[in-house]
Order: structure tokens, then sequence, then C-alpha cells
């Protein structure tokens, strides 16, 4: 029997480079990845995603586009990550560090996937091409995917 925890995931993109962030501290730690956290009681996965990301990047945007929704299991555990991925084509404000993230822009083609969760590399392509996809993923520990499954789809 799993639980879910509801994530959101945001990566903000302009023409050849994507914004990243170093993560601090806690979950990921030590890896570059989107901005984005936890959804709390009372909000939408959508303000969720939009306050994780000014309190994590200093950046607002008028549009977020949902292009994914991933759940992650690890081996071992009940708690089943279910994260809500989105894309911004625009932002208002510049990338500022925070306790949590130090942003960077990266070129498309020099993306640090090796520092970064290893299901990026497979589910990347398809946010740069805005294809809408849901996907599964078993992890063994934190850096081993024993298996999954990634389509695309109409409506995430
Ligand atoms: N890019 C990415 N890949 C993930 N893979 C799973 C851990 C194995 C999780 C994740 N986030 C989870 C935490 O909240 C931000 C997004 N973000």
């Amino acid at each position: 029997m799993f639980t879910s925890k509801l994530l959101t995931l945001v990566l903000v993109v302009q023409p050849g480079r994507v914004l990243l962030g170093m993560k601090k501290r806690g979950f990921g730690a030590g890896k570059w990845n989107g901005f984005g956290g936890k959804v709390e009681h009372g909000e939408t996965i959508e303000q969720a995603a939009r306050r994780e990301l000014l309190e994590e990047s200093g950046l607002t945007v008028d549009t977020l586009d949902k292009l994914g929704n991933i759940k992650f299991e690890f081996i071992g555990e009940t708690e089943l990550l279910d994260v809500h991925i989105f894309r911004a084509d625009s932002f208002h404000g510049e990338p500022t560090e925070s306790d949590e993230m130090r942003p960077q822009w990266f070129d498309c083609d020099k993306i640090p996937f090796s520092q970064m969760w290893a299901d990026d590399i497979l589910w990347f392509p398809m946010m740069f091409q805005k294809k809408k996809f849901l996907g599964y993923f078993k992890f063994q520990g934190h850096d081993l995917i024993v298996e999954h499954k990634l389509e695309e789809v109409n409506e995430v």
C-alpha cells in the first residue's frame, strides 16, 4: 500500500538554454534540478509550483505549461513521489540564489545530466519539445533506475 507525496518541478526555458538550480540542502542536495517542492494543504499544484519557483529562484512567471507527471517508487519505501512538471518560457525578475538553490543557466546541449537525477536525461527531450508525458520510475537507492515507463500523452 503506497501513500503519495505531491511535488512540483518547474523548468524555465529560453531559446537555447534552461535555468537549473544546484540544490544546497535536503532531498537531492548536490544535484542540479528545476525548481519545486511540496504542495502544501490549501494550495493547488500550480499555486505550489509558482510559490516554490519564487522562493527558490526569485522568479515569477505569467504562464506555466503543465507538461508532465512522473511517479517515483523507491524499493523498500511505501511513499511514492508524485511529481508534476511544468515549463515556463518567460519570466519576471532575476535568478537569485536562495537558501535552497543556486541558479545557473545551461545551454541545452551542455546540461549536466551526470549531476542530476538519473531520470532527467530520459524526459528532458520531451520537455524541450513541449510534448506532454506520463512516467513511472522505480529506483533502487537514489541512483539506479531498475524499471521505468515513459509515454507521450494528449492530456496530463
Ligand atoms: N528531476 C527530478 N527527478 C526526480 N527523481 C526522483 C527522485 C528519483 C525527482 C525530482 N523532484 C523530487 C523533489 O521535488 C522536486 C522534483 N526531480
